[in-house]
């Protein structure tokens, strides 16, 4: 394969323009919580995939001097909330600028095995032990092990794509 530099492009790849392509990929919305020792934590994040099922393994990337950071380093554990369209004003208070306490106060949450808080009425939610975390430019990347699975009523799913929300259908159901 040629190295990069060999590669002849039109214009450059600006952040801006980067960002205009990727406004086009929809994403399912979640809210990622943490817990322990780095106190409790949570931020709404579209940067989240699936990576491998044995072991059961997803990842998250979360910015590096975004005010949360740090807590889920140092818990060690995350639990991905997956949003039904009703919790569009969740998404908003977690997407940051807003006290920690004031996001939790928005909504109910219990206490998943990992330590991370689960949001009631979740669509899904995966409960997580960070496994690795490796730094790529301005994110940290968190590849975490599922260690606990819930899947919840709502048969619609909240996406953002082209910088706006939409509710598309996902009854999940469960597998075996
Ligand atoms: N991966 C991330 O860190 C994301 C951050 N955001 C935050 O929400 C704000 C509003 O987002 P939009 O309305 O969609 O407008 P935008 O033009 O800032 O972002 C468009 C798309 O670019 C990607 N993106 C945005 N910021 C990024 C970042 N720092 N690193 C990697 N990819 C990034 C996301 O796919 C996003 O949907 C952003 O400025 C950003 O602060 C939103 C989506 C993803
Ligand atoms: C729809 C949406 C998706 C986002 N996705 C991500 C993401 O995948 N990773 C990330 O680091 N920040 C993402 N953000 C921004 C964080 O939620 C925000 O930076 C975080 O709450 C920390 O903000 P703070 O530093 O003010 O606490 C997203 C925001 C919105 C509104």
């Amino acid at each position: 394969m040629d190295d990069a530099a060999d590669i002849a492009c039109a214009a450059p790849v600006t952040k801006e323009r980067y960002r205009d392509a990727m406004a086009a990929l929809a994403a399912a919305v979640n809210v990622v919580t943490t817990d322990g020792p780095g106190g409790r934590a949570g931020f709404t994040a579209t940067a989240v995939c699936s990576v491998t099922d044995a072991p059961p393994t997803l990842l998250v990337c979360v910015k590096r001097d975004s005010s949360v950071g740090e807590a889920f380093r140092a818990n060690g554990a995350l639990c991905v909330n997956t949003l039904a369209p009703e919790h569009k004003p969740l998404s908003n208070l977690f997407g940051g600028r807003t006290p920690v306490e004031e996001r939790f106060a928005a909504a109910t949450w219990r206490r998943g095995p990992s330590g991370a808080p689960v949001l009631e009425g979740a669509l899904a939610h995966f409960d997580c032990r960070i496994d690795r975390v490796v730094d790529v430019g301005t994110h940290a990347v968190l590849f975490c092990e599922v260690v606990d699975i819930g899947v919840g009523e709502p048969c619609e799913a909240l996406i953002y794509v082209g910088r706006r929300y939409d509710a598309v259908p996902a009854c999940v159901g469960a597998a075996g």
